[in-house]
């Protein structure tokens, strides 16, 4: 109560107050049988005579530590003076740059200083020490539409910056509306992000890069109480996944009536089924007058269609455009062709060969072929699994083990495919063929970032070789071939079970090639990559093609371009509503156009609790435990 009231009152206290403070320990210590401490007031902090202002930090130091009681200030950090009360009355930003400034950004390809931007002191010094003191292209072509509270869509190669690119006109926009408004309870941004680690690191940048606001990341697999606190003491910015979101708004703990600014990150993935429902339902939450922006390095063209449901006269910042390559500039990529029985055994030489003593990420299809990779693994190298089916707390003690080079190989699901920005990745392998172009894009994209360089390597069965001539097409890159490691039966043995049942699941490119694989109705392999069990399809929504394969389809296993509606219950792996890239009208090759969604299973959760009120409860959920 008292912290209530107090984390309640501005950051000047008035006699009020105390009053008010008084009565309580009065009330309840009555209640209690107790004598009630007599309330000392605070010498210091008094403005004015008998006015008695006093100011908060005064109160705690007086307060809290004598009578026991837990102190906050409204938020859990200082912010500037006063309190915004109201609910705002809709963007109030402007924002003018230096003439200097405007010289600069019609001119040269330099990055641009951020110090002469005119952006919030704070940014800048925080992003000083983080050794950031220009902008990357990305950066400079979103800030002025950004600033002018343009919608928007930003596409731009992995790791290229575009978290900042979205951060920092928010972030200098809220504090911009603090200074005037003061700080309030509700969030005024919502970043929503398809993977837990994925929200984390977005909100642990927007936090390094304004350490003086309030941010949050609500996730699942995490207890929703201190969340629910946390968002009580009130925060400027919330990132989440979709889920825990929903969850939060249900239980009348997240209020997104003051948002003003929403980011749809990896927007291609939190457009997908599923993700869509979810999203949604929250945007339903978020005042119509708003700032939309939806970044990603991937935009497949359904999604100009579809942002239209969202967006108003988006600008379109599109930093790959037309440009056949699609992969960040410094990463270099190389296939290599092996058996299935083979496959596991010649990644720890890739490794050794190519990783050069930096980190790798091995991509599986599957959270089995994660775990049973990792552990063939693990006999000679240091690495740890990564996927949805392991404990959020374990998932993080694994990613942040591998962040700081406790080991080097991270063996993972798709899970980690999107956005994660972990330093010093020198090698990528795909032990499977992707899902789609634009995961193949992903996944590579997590190493040669911000400018370093890295390499990736596709490993594919000779009866694939088409379709990684597709994707050498759909991404407009080259491989290197790489030659055959030869594999000794003794290796083979030391990773049992690898390979063999590759494709009763996962990828969707690539025929049959090894035993095991099974397919129902002609394309069982339909992509599921959970384990997870899958729900119904649901036919609505005149979305093509999104159950094309693009295996080479000499077992006719290249289903195309479904005209269907949305999902089904394909082959074994559930939801089907996967995938298709390419012509509908190529028997074989990628399914025409659209939306492809490469997951299929619906895994379990990312909520907690809370109830659902909205048919998308039927899919179950679309936590990102499904990867
Ligand atoms: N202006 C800058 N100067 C130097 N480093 C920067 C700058 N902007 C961002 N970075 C760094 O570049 C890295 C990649 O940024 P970020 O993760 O935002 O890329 P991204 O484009 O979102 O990638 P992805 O498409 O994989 O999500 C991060 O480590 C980030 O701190």
């Amino acid at each position: 109560m008292m912290t209530t009231i107090l984390r309640r009152t501005p950051t000047i206290a008035t006699a009020r107050t105390f009053a008010a403070i008084e009565t309580f320990l009065i009330n309840h210590h009555s209640f209690l049988g107790t004598p009630a401490p007599e309330l000392v007031l605070p010498e210091n902090g008094a403005v004015g005579g008998e006015a008695r202002f006093y100011t908060v930090s005064a109160l705690k130091t007086k307060l809290g530590p004598s009578y026991g009681y837990q102190v906050r200030d409204l938020h859990a950090k200082s912010g500037p003076l006063s309190f915004r009360a109201s609910t705002p009355l809709g963007a109030q930003f402007a924002v003018e740059y230096s003439s200097e400034e405007s010289t600069r950004r019609s001119g040269d390809d330099e990055g641009l200083e951020i110090a002469k931007l005119g952006i919030a002191k704070e940014i800048v010094s925080a992003l000083a020490n983080k050794g950031i003191s220009k902008l990357f292209p990305i950066q400079r072509a979103v800030l002025e539409p950004a600033m002018q509270g343009r919608d928007m869509i930003g596409r731009a190669r992995t790791g290229t910056g575009k978290t900042l690119a979205f951060g920092i006109p928010i972030l200098d926009k809220i504090f911009k509306y603090n200074a005037i408004h003061g700080r309030g309870k509700n969030p005024l941004a919502l970043v929503l992000a398809p993977t837990r680690e994925l929200a984390k690191q977005v909100e642990k940048e927007f936090h390094d890069t304004a350490p003086g606001l309030d941010t949050i990341c609500v996730y699942g697999g995490t207890p929703i109480s201190s969340q629910m606190r946390a968002l009580d003491y009130g925060v400027d910015v919330a990132v989440g996944t979709p889920g825990r979101v929903i969850d939060l708004i249900n239980r009348g703990a997240l209020n997104l009536e003051e948002v003003q600014f929403v980011v749809l990150d990896e927007a291609d993935q939190m457009l997908q089924v599923g993700f869509q429902e979810d999203v949604e339902i929250i945007l339903e939450r978020v005042p119509k007058k708003r700032q939309t922006l939806l970044f990603s390095a991937t935009m497949p063209g359904w999604i100009r269609k579809l942002t239209q449901n969202y967006l108003k006269d988006p600008a379109v910042i599109d930093l790959v455009g037309d440009s056949d390559q699609k992969l960040a500039d410094g990463i270099s990529l190389y296939s290599i062709a092996s058996d299935s029985y083979g496959r596991a055994s010649i990644i720890g030489p890739l490794i050794t060969e190519h990783a050069k003593g930096g980190k790798t990420i091995v991509f599986t299809q599957t959270k089995r072929d994660a775990d049973r990779l990792s552990y063939a693994m693990s006999r000679s190298f240091r690495c740890e699994a990564l996927h949805g089916d392991i404990s959020q707390s374990q998932r993080e003690r694994t990613l942040a083990g591998f962040r700081d080079g406790n080991f080097n190989i991270l063996v993972a699901t798709d899970v980690a495919a999107r956005g994660l920005d972990v330093p010093n990745v020198d090698l990528v392998i795909h032990y499977e063929l992707p899902n789609n172009p634009e995961i193949f894009v992903h996944r590579s994209g997590r190493t040669g970032r911000a400018g370093k360089k890295g390499r990736a390597i596709l490993v594919y069965t000779q009866d694939q070789s088409r379709a990684v001539r597709t994707i050498e097409r759909e991404v407009g890159c080259k491989f290197t071939e790489l030659p055959r490691i030869a594999v000794d039966s003794k290796s083979i043995d030391m990773m049992p079970d690898m390979g063999r049942d590759r494709f009763t699941k996962g990828s969707r490119f690539g025929g049959p090639s090894g035993p095991g694989f099974s397919r129902s109705g002609g394309f069982g392999r339909s992509s599921s990559y959970g384990d997870s069990s899958g729900q119904m399809g649901r036919s609505s929504g005149p979305r093509p093609g999104r159950f094309g394969s693009y295996g080479d389809s000499q077992s006719g296993g290249g289903f195309s371009g479904s005209s269907s509606n949305r999902g089904g219950n394909f082959g074994n792996s559930g939801f089907g509503r996967s995938s298709g890239f390419g012509n509908s009208d190529r028997s074989g090759g990628f399914g025409s156009s659209d939306r492809s969604s490469n997951f299929g299973g619906f895994g379990s959760s990312d909520r907690s609790g809370g109830s659902r009120n909205n048919n998308s409860s039927r899919f179950g959920s679309f936590g990102d435990d499904k990867f």
